[in-house]
This record gives structure tokens, sequence and C-alpha cells, in this order.
């Protein structure tokens, strides 16, 4: 016998915790989703981000324990957010990026060792940890890929498609564009096949369709180590003999002193630092935005491609193909600019001309007009605006009309354009390779249904009875 109830079953809802560990931060992120609608797409999304004090863990090299222990207060947090009794079953992750992959290189125990103090905090938590490690520059970009699409419900087919399954459509996918710190992706799916280079290429069957994405990470590229590139390039084309240098990507009037030494401290920049007769670099901006642009150009290297189109540094770049959704320091520095539109993009002119007229800003009058903003963003927003321009451009080309095909965005939804959520999509085993089997009609399709029916037999039954007993009216009409 069926038993009615009028009070809704409560909400059977599951979480998932995941920890981005950059190169400049670690932001905390939990997910929820319905337990019963796990495999749908577009139904996980973000309800909490904490970003954790202080430096990223690859900054803790002098005192890993540290490391470990930045991480207590967002924990904290995130058992505050996630009910008590779910604590158990929910699933904990961290991936460390571009930061962790240089300190890597640069030394693998003391990189094991932050690894070891920050599973150390995250073991004692009451949830269910699954694990710390360094993820690839492929896996970041194949992430973030998965993300956006999964959040702009691209994987997603309309309901009435799966009874007609040969007219299923290849709506596009969009590319994904993330600058970080210290390493920048770009992923999307290309028009031409094969792609040309293994290490670029990835194949995925998401929800019953084949996608091969063109990927690369590259390292050293993100917007924090990309200055000191360009620093480390510009001391070399100088004959400054007491470390002072004329800085275009700063503004007027605006001074820094930095160490020589943090400057040549990893593997991005090789040697040069035991020929400088000083210790320290004082810089001093001029603000100059097509000076700085070519000074910037210089970390491209274009001079060699062995395949049949290159980014820089001979790396395999197919023709750019489709939407693309711009984020983190894309976003966070446009958004500074007032430059991200949700409907129409602002044209690359606009963009350049208002990066311009912002580097050309004196120094003191910036800082009055925005006193809140931590001085480090502040300062650096002529160079990021002018470093993206040069990326986007020159690096990736997308000309004046391409351009219109970048939507710089943070969050989509309620969720951070990012590669964690992709993440734990894949690790919860949340995106199948196959169409998950068609759930029975809604109430609601199944209602429409049913007076669709109705009027389709009351229109049958209708015209024959018009067309065996036509009335006298009719039948005269018609001789
Ligand atoms: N203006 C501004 N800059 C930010 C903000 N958050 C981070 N940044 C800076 O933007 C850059 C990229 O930040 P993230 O995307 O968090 O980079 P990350 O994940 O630490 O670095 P990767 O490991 O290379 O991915 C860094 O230079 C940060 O210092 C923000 O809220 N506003
Ligand atoms: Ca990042």
């Amino acid at each position: 016998m069926a038993v009615s109830q009028n009070k809704p079953l409560p909400k059977n809802i599951k979480y998932g915790i995941v920890l981005d560990a950059g190169s400049s931060h670690t932001n905390l992120y939990v997910y929820e989703w319905p337990a019963e609608k796990e495999n749908d797409t577009g139904v996980v999304h973000q309800v909490e981000v904490c970003k954790v004090e202080g430096l990223g863990i690859s900054g803790y090299s002098q005192d890993t324990e540290k490391a470990g222990l930045s991480l207590q207060q967002c924990m904290k947090r995130a058992q505050e957010v996630v009910p008590e009794q779910q604590h158990g079953e929910t699933p904990v992750y961290l991936g460390a990026t571009a930061g962790m992959r240089l300190l890597s290189l640069q030394n693998r125990s003391i990189a094991d060792r932050v690894l070891s103090a920050v599973e150390k905090t995250l073991h004692s938590s009451p949830f269910n940890f699954q694990g710390a490690r360094v993820i690839s520059g492929q896996e970041e970009g194949a992430y973030g890929w998965i993300t956006i699409n999964y959040l702009l419900g691209n994987f997603k087919q309309p309901g009435w498609l799966n009874f007609l399954p040969h007219l299923r459509s290849s709506r596009g996918t969009s590319g994904a564009l993330d600058l970080g710190g210290a390493s920048t992706q770009i992923t999307f799916v290309p028009d031409q096949e094969p792609i040309e280079s293994q290490e670029n290429s990835l194949h995925f069957r998401l929800y019953g369709k084949n996608y091969n994405v063109y990927t690369h990470s590259f390292l050293c590229y993100g917007k924090d180590q990309a200055l000191r590139l360009k620093l480390a390039s510009d001391l070399q084309a100088s004959s400054t003999r007491n470390g002072s240098l004329l800085d275009p990507c700063f503004h007027p009037g605006y001074l820094r002193i930095m160490n020589i030494s943090d400057l040549y401290t990893n593997p991005c920049i090789a040697n040069g630092e035991q020929q400088l007769p000083f210790t320290q670099l004082h810089l001093q901006g001029n603000g100059d935005y097509q000076r700085c642009r070519t000074t910037i150009q210089k970390i491209f290297n274009t001079s060699h491609c062995p395949y049949s189109s290159c980014s820089f540094n001979g790396i395999f770049l197919p023709p750019l193909q489709g939407e693309f959704g711009a984020f983190s320091a894309f976003y966070f520095v446009m958004n500074f600019l007032n430059l991200t539109t949700e409907k129409n993009p602002v044209p690359l002119d606009k963009v350049t001309s208002t990066v311009e007229r912002f580097c050309s800003r004196p120094w003191h009058e910036v800082k009055a007009e925005f006193p809140k903003i931590k001085e480090k963003y502040l300062s650096e927003y002529c160079f990021s605006g002018t470093y993206i321009l040069s990326l986007l451009e020159n690096g990736y080309g997308f000309t004046t009309e391409k351009w219109e095909s970048i939507q710089f965005l943070g969050k989509i939804g309620s969720s951070d354009a990012g590669w964690t959520l992709g993440y734990m999509l894949n690790l919860t085993n949340m995106i199948p390779a196959e169409k998950p089997p068609t759930r029975p009609l809604s109430h609601a399709s199944y209602v429409g249904l049913m007076v669709f029916c109705s009027l389709v037999l009351v229109a049958v039954l209708l015209l024959g009875w018009l067309t065996f007993h036509k009335p006298k009216c009719l039948q005269k009409g018609l001789i």
C-alpha cells in the first residue's frame, strides 16, 4: 500500500573539499550536490571558499611545518560548513600547482617535506583525506577546461534529444585560459586533427561523447614569475652600475627595492646573478605602456618552431578555435580595470587604450584613488594588464576579431572558475564516460505529455467524425 506523505523528504546532500595549493596562496573549496543526482551534469556547486592566510605552501621551504599549520584555520571553517555527521564520509583532496613544481625542481626533498607537513594537518582532520600531491601542468589545464564546461552546461544534451540520438548536437565547448602566479594554461578543442605533439594532446570520453583536447601549461609564465623573467631580461640588457633601473611597467613615481638574490632564487631564471656588482635592485616606474610591452615581448622566444604553428618557446599551438573563458588573474586584472562585461566583450583597442592610460597615471594618484587595495596588487595592475595583452595577442595570437571570443570570468553561478571542481569530479567518478540511462519523466513532463496526447486524440477523433459524418452545411458548401 502506498503511504502518502506531506512532509518533503530531507535533502540528501553530499560534500567534497578541494584545496588549491597555488604558488601565491592556498584556497579551500567546499562543494555540495544532491546524492541522487550524482551523475547528472551541472549539479555540483561551490558553497564555500576559504582563503588561507599567508604564503602559498611552497613559500614555507625554510620552515616546512608551517605549511601544514597554515591550513588549520580553513579546515576549521570547513568543519562548520559540512554537517558534523557527514564529516567522516566527506573526501578532502589537496592539489599543488606551479609553486610546488618549481620547488620540486629546485630541491626535491624540501618539496616532499612540505607535502608531508600538509598531509599531517589534513590527516588529523575529521574528514576523509584522500591525498595531497603536485598535479601536472596538463592536469591543471584539463581540469580547468572540464570545470568551466561542466558549469556552463556544455556537456549537457537537451532532454528531447535523448529520443533522437542520431540528432545529438555536437554543441561546442569553451576553451580555458588560466593565469596563475607561476604558470599559465591554455586548453581548447581545436579544429585541426590530429594534434601534432603528443604532450599537448588529451582525449576524454564524457557523457557519451569524445573530445580531443589541446592543452599547454607554461611554467614560469604565471604573472609573478613573468615579472621576474622580465626584470632579469631588463637587467641583462641594461648597463646599470648601481642597480637603478627605470621600469616602464610601473607607474610614474613608483619605487620598489628588491634583493637581487630573491630575483634569482628559482629555476625560472638561470644564472646571471654572479656578474652583478650590486645586491639590490632599485626600480623606478615611468608608466610607459608601449615600452613596457616591448620589454615584455623579450621573454617570448618566437625564433624557432618545429611544428606547423607555435605560440612561443617552440611550443605547438593549433589555430585558435571557438569561445574562451579566461579566469584567475586574467579575471582579477581585467575586472579591476573595468574591462569585463557580462554581455559584449570589450574590444581589443579599448582594452589597450585603458591599460595605456592606467599605466601613465602617477602612482600617488592611483594610491589615493584605491586606498583599500593591497599595494602589492595595485602596483602591479599596469604590468599585469600589459602582460595579459602580450600573452594573448603576441603569445597565443588572439587578433582583434578573435579577442571578441574571450570572456573574462570569475565565477560561473556560485562556483569559482578554476581546476579544483574538475579535479574533484574526476576523482569521485562523477563524470561518467557514457550517458547515464535516462530517468523516468519528471511530474511536469508527464503532465505535459499527457495533455499533448489528449489534444492529439481529440483532434484525430474530430477529424474522423468530420470525414464520415459531414454536417449538411459543410456538404452544401462543398458542392
Ligand atoms: N588583484 C588580485 N590579484 C590576486 C587576487 N588573488 C590572487 N591574486 C594574484 O593573481 C595571481 C594569480 O593568482 P592565483 O590564480 O591565485 O595563482 P596561484 O594559484 O597562486 O598560482 P599558480 O600555482 O601559478 O596557479 C598572483 O599573482 C596573485 O598574487 C585577488 O583577489 N586580486
Ligand atoms: Ca592557480
